[in-house]
């Protein structure tokens, strides 16, 4: 039965005393307990007390004699208090014995490490060890051919070098169970604990398993399924390092081995990196690729070379290619190659028709997605663009799980929008593998936990709670002031002659028209990408809080300014070849002048007018533009600075 606890001062000091007298009572018991029987013989004959019986009844006089209940004696009875005393003390003894063997074991563990060139905290360690014996052992493996959507995780082994950086194994992997044992320190700033997230996957790998295992379970079971006439789209996901690119290479050989010798097909192969929002074929030089759209909606990548390979060593060759030149980039910049994201496409054809289809897309480092903070602009567009596409994939992955007549938000970036007929059509015939990929290292573990909680979201059952943790505030910002258009600093006008007026008139109309037509176009598209990106803000907002209003709008300022870039590209492009046919009209002109022949110094001036004018207005269009641009520039770097001041805020 529970003890009565003491509610009022008084309440508290009774019992205080009674303690105290119980103690006593217990301390002389203990006494008399612990004599000889010729000293309690000697002790009633002291107190003038008969000396008869056995020694125990001799024992219980004494006891009577100095206030004690004999049945006291029996330990059983004792009061619940001196039970608690002793059960105190003895809890004690325990405490301090634990604590020199914890020591001992802290001691001998770090000599281990110190011999072993680790330098992980051996606390947390043993902790982690303690908390992995209780995990419960690792089921099968299941075929992801039974699933649309298979979603896997797998973990990376931890390396010697930051084991010596004093990095420590903090996830666990049990098929299908993967946990991440978060480290942290309470407030006291001295007692360690561990906080444990558990996730559970179709499939989960540890770093035991090695790639054949992996797609022993993950792209082998779908290969008939490819052969049949299906998509099929694998994707690597994680934070920089966590193994993307080892387990898509080991993927990419044992597919291609099993698909070539069960297939009479025609295979190709193209290869293709989107970094920033645009598009660069990895197996034609890295030429920068235009991606378009027709008036049927469907997608198509100007410019990308479909290779046919004869068989799978020379298309096992093509795909090293294709991942060699991605590595020689991204060693002159590591950063690089974890801001991209790299789609291998397989087709098989029959007599022209598409009998078969495989994706493997290495994706962009996810952390990256966060550098949309950055100080740097161009890092932040690319960290806007990861964002974007990262949310946009997830929407559309769940897309697919709905069925053929979900929404799917494709437009939502560059990179959905590529793989628009992965997700979309009769659903039958797609299929999606996501393997989650994550680094073991304890200062990892807030990314592990948000690609973990990434993947939780595309499983059929969400265990829920656990939302994507991407940077996403939810910022107070300022709204962004609107665009004031400078007008050109203009040339000095110059009367034109009447039939040249015409003609300029007529120009500039064509020009505008063009203009206009370009910008209706350029706006429907632009207005599909912010519906999408709108519907894919929203779904989050159901279910992220810090998905903030403010970082969509930051993704369409991002959106609008790659439009924008790649329309100043062309108009840039395009104004230098109009000046230079002008240019090669000046030249005519002036040798016209220097020549011995007649000369008309009226004619030269008013077509020297002309040539001019000419060239303002090219010039003067594009100076537009280019204001344009730079104040949207600008409005960028002013959100951004908002969205920085608002995440220190929010992280006081
Ligand atoms: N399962 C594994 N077993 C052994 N080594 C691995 C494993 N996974 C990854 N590695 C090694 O870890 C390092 C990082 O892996 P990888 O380059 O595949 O990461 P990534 O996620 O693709 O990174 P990034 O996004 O920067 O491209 C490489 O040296 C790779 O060989």
């Amino acid at each position: 039965m529970d003890k009565k606890v003491p509610v009022t001062q008084a309440d508290k000091i009774k019992e205080k005393f009674k303690n105290q007298k119980d103690y006593q009572y217990l301390k002389k018991e203990q006494l008399i307990e612990a004599m000889s029987p010729e000293d309690i013989l000697q002790e009633l004959k002291n107190k003038g007390l008969p000396t008869y019986g056995t020694n125990r009844e001799r024992i219980d006089r004494l006891k009577k004699a100095n206030g004690l209940n004999p049945s006291d004696s029996n330990p059983a009875k004792k009061g619940s208090v001196v039970n608690s005393i002793e059960e105190i003390s003895k809890k004690r003894e325990e405490r301090r014995k634990k604590m020199e063997e914890d020591k001992l074991y802290k001691e001998e563990r770090k000599a281990e490490n110190v011999a072993m060139g680790k330098g992980g905290d051996v606390v947390f360690e043993a902790m982690i060890n303690q908390f992995r014996s209780q995990v419960p052992l690792q089921d099968q493996h299941i075929p992801s051919s039974s699933l649309k959507i298979c979603v896997c995780v797998r973990k990376r082994p931890i390396f010697a070098k930051e084991e010596a950086q004093g990095e420590i194994d903090s996830i666990s992997c049990s098929n299908p169970r993967v946990l991440v044992h978060e480290t942290k320190v309470k407030v006291d700033g001295i007692t360690k604990y561990l906080e444990n997230h558990t996730f559970v996957f179709d499939n989960t790998f540890s770093e035991k398993e090695d790639n054949a295992t992996v797609y022993e379970y993950s792209l082998k079971p779908l290969c008939p399924f490819i052969l049949g006439g299906g998509t099929v789209t694998c994707f690597a996901y994680g934070q920089t390092g966590s193994g993307k690119t080892y387990t898509m290479k080991g993927l990419q050989s044992m597919v291609v081995n099993d698909l070539f010798a069960a297939s009479r097909a025609t295979f190709f192969v193209s290869f293709f990196e989107i970094y920033g929002g645009k598009c660069f074929d990895l197996l034609n030089d890295r030429s920068k690729l235009l991606i378009l759209e027709d008036g049927n909606g469907n997608i198509q990548i100007q410019g990308l070379v479909e290779h046919t390979a004869a068989n799978q060593v020379e298309l096992i060759q093509m795909i090293e290619y294709g991942n060699s030149v991605r590595t020689t980039h991204s060693t002159t910049s590591n950063e690089d190659s974890s801001r991209s994201h790299a789609v291998c496409q397989i087709t098989l054809k029959q007599k022209n028709i598409i009998v078969g289809k495989l994706r493997l897309v290495d994706l962009a480092g996810s952390e990256r997605a966060q550098d949309c903070i950055s100080n740097n602009r161009q890092r932040r567009i690319e960290g806007a663009e990861i964002n974007k596409s990262l949310l946009a994939l997830k929407e559309c992955i769940r897309a697919l799980r709905k069925g053929p007549d979900a929404h799917v938000p494709y437009r939502g970036s560059k990179m959905t929008l590529v793989l628009r007929d992965s997700f979309e059509g009769g659903s039958d015939d797609k299929k999606v593998i996501m393997i989650t990929c994550i680094s073991p290292g304890h200062s990892s573990s807030d990314h592990s936990l948000n690609s973990l909680r990434y993947a939780d979201r595309l499983k059929e059952q969400s265990s829920g709670g656990n939302q994507v943790n991407q940077f996403i505030p939810k910022p107070d910002v300022a709204p962004v002031k609107k665009v004031v258009q400078q007008p050109l600093p203009s040339a000095k006008k110059i009367p034109p002659a009447k039939k040249e007026v015409k003609r300029d008139l007529e120009r500039q109309e064509k020009q505008e028209k063009q203009d206009r037509q370009d910008r209706q176009e350029r706006q429907e598209k632009l207005g599909k990408s912010f519906k999408d990106m709108e519907y894919i803000h929203d779904k989050n907002s159901e279910e992220e809080d810090k998905f903030g209003r403010d970082i969509l709008d930051f993704h369409e300022k991002v959106e609008t300014i790659l439009a924008e870039e790649e329309e100043l590209l062309e108009n840039h492009v395009n104004a230098i070849k109009d000046d230079a046919q002008i240019l090669t009209k000046e030249g005519e002109l002036i040798a016209l002048a220097q020549g011995d022949g007649d000369y008309d110094v009226d004619s030269y001036v008013q077509q020297m007018e002309i040539l001019i004018k000419q060239k303002l207005q090219v010039y003067q269009g594009l100076y537009e533009k280019l204001l344009v641009f730079k104040a949207h520039l600008n409005e960028e770097e002013e959100f951004s600075n908002h969205l920085t001041q608002n995440l220190q805020n929010f992280k006081k």
